[in-house]
Order: structure tokens, then sequence, then C-alpha cells
């Protein structure tokens, strides 16, 4: 049996999921063994291939979340891009076939895909409708009716949490920017170009970090870090409305003990043509270079089983992962499964909004890993009072500027 080492960072029910798959694909035939293993948070899975990289031993397939695309691209060499695999291994393999909102991120201006994307998500708000209904609220639609909304809460019963969110800047810059179509950087966003420049120190981002530093101050909103780690304050009752990756459904499903639903996202009504539409999350799968053609033919097989429109439409409804296929989106609305659960059709429904503009394809940037900790590290100073939130978002976008300038570079040839 050929040995595909599977590294990722899923925990909880995705984690599961995960399990699951390796385990159905290894039992359908025997050439194969899949071997998933959990290296940490996306950004320590990142760290630790790339260290495992250098070092000769990488695996076979490393689980990337979005943000660290460029810097994956931009690693020739190091990786096998996903089109050239099926084509060596002889899959029968048609990009066509997955929604072109998914693959556009993960693949070439010529329409190559690089990556095989596993696990696309969006940002939405979950939403506790018990304690809604407690206070008397309707599930709000513009950040304006956020704020009012988590104020009740906060006064009734929620004193330490009226609001929060995961991987603050994905929430708070990311898909705010897109959502109210400005731009997050020149270039859309970098996908036309390396040489990039950071643009969000504008008089958006700026209102909407202000008016979390207010709220910070009594905990009508409440910080809950860079990535998912405080996703639990939602699950356990504390904080009643909680904007996260709509892959938060697993462990909502199996952990809330009250009625829940996901929304979209809040815009501000001031802002002309709001909601646009929302950008992709969650991750994709990286083949690593200098492997075997046995193994390549090995995960290529795997890949296929991936695509595999019932075990697609599988993992969209354990997990609230998007269906990467058109099939798979075409047969969960086919069955009904959104009469009955509509929240999961919710990040398809922000993705395809509005027609995408340059401010609201996409996002690919370098360094971006080490990006988003700077701006979070701002966000933060901002947020304990030691900075105003304009100071921090100029020192976001002044610091980041020259990490960019530095992957030009180094990793641009
Ligand atoms: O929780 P995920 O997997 O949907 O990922 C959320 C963010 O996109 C991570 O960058």
């Amino acid at each position: 049996v050929t040995e595909i080492q599977w590294w990722h960072a899923m925990t909880g029910a995705n984690n599961d999921v995960i399990v699951k798959l390796a385990n159905d694909f290894n039992a359908s035939q025997s050439d194969y063994k899949v071997i998933p293993t959990y290296k940490g948070s996306y950004p320590d899975t990142m760290n630790a291939g790339i260290a495992a990289f250098r070092a000769g031993n990488a695996p076979h397939i490393m689980q990337v979340f979005e943000v660290g695309t460029a810097t994956m691209m931009a690693a020739t060499g190091a990786v096998k891009p996903v089109y050239k695999l099926m084509t060596d291994a002889g899959e029968k393999f048609d990009p066509k076939n997955y929604l072109s909102a998914i693959t556009g991120y993960y693949s070439t201006s010529k329409g190559e895909m690089l990556s095989f994307p596993f696990n696309s998500s969006s940002t939405v708000m979950w939403v506790n409708l018990d304690e809604l209904k407690k206070v008397n609220a309707e599930i709000p639609k513009t950040w304006p009716e956020v704020f009012e909304v988590a104020k009740k809460l906060h006064d009734n019963g929620h004193p330490t949490c009226g609001f929060s969110n995961s991987w603050v800047t994905w929430v708070n810059l990311e898909q705010l920017s897109a959502w109210h179509n400005v731009p997050l950087a020149s270039k859309a966003n970098g996908l036309d170009g390396f040489d990039t420049k950071l643009e969000f120190n504008a008089p958006l981002q700026e209102k909407h970090l202000e008016k979390l530093v207010e709220l910070q101050k009594d905990k009508t909103y409440d910080y809950a870090g860079r990535t998912n780690q405080g996703e639990g304050r939602f699950t356990s009752g504390e904080c009643a409305i909680y904007l996260t990756s709509s892959a938060f459904f697993g462990n909502v499903k199996a952990q809330a003990k009250f009625n829940f639903t996901a929304a979209p996202m809040p815009y501000y009504p001031d802002v002309k043509g709001a909601p646009q539409n929302s950008i992709i999350g969650g991750a994709s799968l990286w083949v690593m270079g200098g492997k075997s053609a046995d193994e390549y033919k090995g995960i290529a097989k795997f890949l296929t089983f991936l695509s595999d429109t019932d075990r697609q439409v599988y993992i969209h409804k354990a997990s609230g992962y998007l269906p990467i296929t058109k099939a798979a989106y075409e047969k969960a609305k086919a069955e009904g499964f959104y009469k009955d659960q509509p929240y999961l059709e919710t990040p398809l429904l922000e993705l395809t909004n509005k027609e995408p503009t340059e401010n609201s394809r996409g996002l690919r940037l370098g360094n971006m890993v080490q990006l988003r900790d700077v701006w979070a590290e701002e966000i933060e100073q901002a947020l304990a009072g030691k900075k105003t939130a304009k100071q921090a978002l100029d020192a976001s976008v002044e610091r980041g500027n020259t990490m960019l300038r530095q992957f030009e570079k180094t990793a641009v040839k």
C-alpha cells in the first residue's frame, strides 16, 4: 500500500468529516492509504508544512487556508499544480464543473487550477434566536441594527458579550471591504499583480473600527481573538450574535442548545450599492512537489473521490462548507435541503449577491499570514485604547506595505 500523508487544520465536527473521508477512500480501494494528521490552526499547519518542505519531508497533501494562496503560488517547485497532477495521472478532470467563485481563487489567470478547492466558506452572522426573542429583537440586517440589538443583549443577560466575531481581520477588514465594494488593496486586491498596495485606511473601515473600539469599552462588543478560538462563546450562549465562517455549522449543530440561524453579514446602509458580494474563506489542498509517480496517481484518485457529487453534498451538509461543484449545489437544492435549513445557503447567496467587482473578486497578497498578524496586532492596540482606530489602520497599511514589497523582492521572479 502506498501511503499518502494529509496534513490539515480541522477540529471538532470538521475533523470528523476529514477522518470519515479518509476512511471511506481507504475502504474503497486497496492500493493507497490516506493518513490525515491534524497540525494545529491554519497558520500553524502552514508553518509546519513549510518547515517540513525545507527539511525534505513535506507531506503529500497540505490544507492551506485561502490567505496562504499567494505564498504557495510563489513557491514553484515546492508544489505540484493540481491541473498538471490530474493530466499526468490520467484522471478525468474538468475545472468547469466547479463553482467559478471558488476556482477563480485557486487558479492562474489562464484558468489553470493550482490547488484543489476542498473546503470553501464565507462569513455569516450566527444568531441565537432564543436570546433575540427574549429581548424582542428581529435579526439585524445592518450594522447600526446590530449595535442596537447587541446593546439590548448586553443589558439583558449578556454583560460580557453583546456580539463578537472570529478571524478579526477576515471579518472586519477583508469581508467588510468586499461587502461594501471598497478596496482592501490596489490591483484588484492583489489578484492582478503582486505590486499591490494596501488601501484600507479609508473612511468605511475607520468608522467600523471606531465603533468596535467604542463598544468594546462595556463589552457590547467583545474581541474574541485572531483565529477561530473564540467560537465556543457562541455555542455556550455567551455571545448571541457571532460573525464567523459558515463552516462553524457542524459544531453549532452538535453543541448549541438553542434555536439558531446564520444570517447574511450586516452592512452600512449609507454606503451606496451595499451589500455587494462576499469573498470566500476556508482552505484548499496543495499537492507537494518531489513525490513519486505512484504517489501522485493515488493523490489524483483521492481528489476525484472528493469531487463526487454525493460526497460533496455530504461535506456541505455536515460542515457548512460550500459544495464546490455545480452538480452538488444543484443536488442540494433539488433535494429541498435549503427549505429545511435555509441558513446553509446563506454563504452561497452572499458570494453571488452581485457580479463581483475589482474590490470583491477575492484577494491575493504575499506574506498574508504575517500581514494578518500585523493587522490584528494593530486592531488589538486600538481595542485596548492604546491607539485610535485611524492610527491603528494607518500603521497596518504602512507596515503591511513594507512586507508586501519584501515579498515582491524575494518571492516573485
Ligand atoms: O473557518 P474556515 O475554514 O471557513 O476559514 C475561515 C477563514 O477563511 C480563515 O482564513
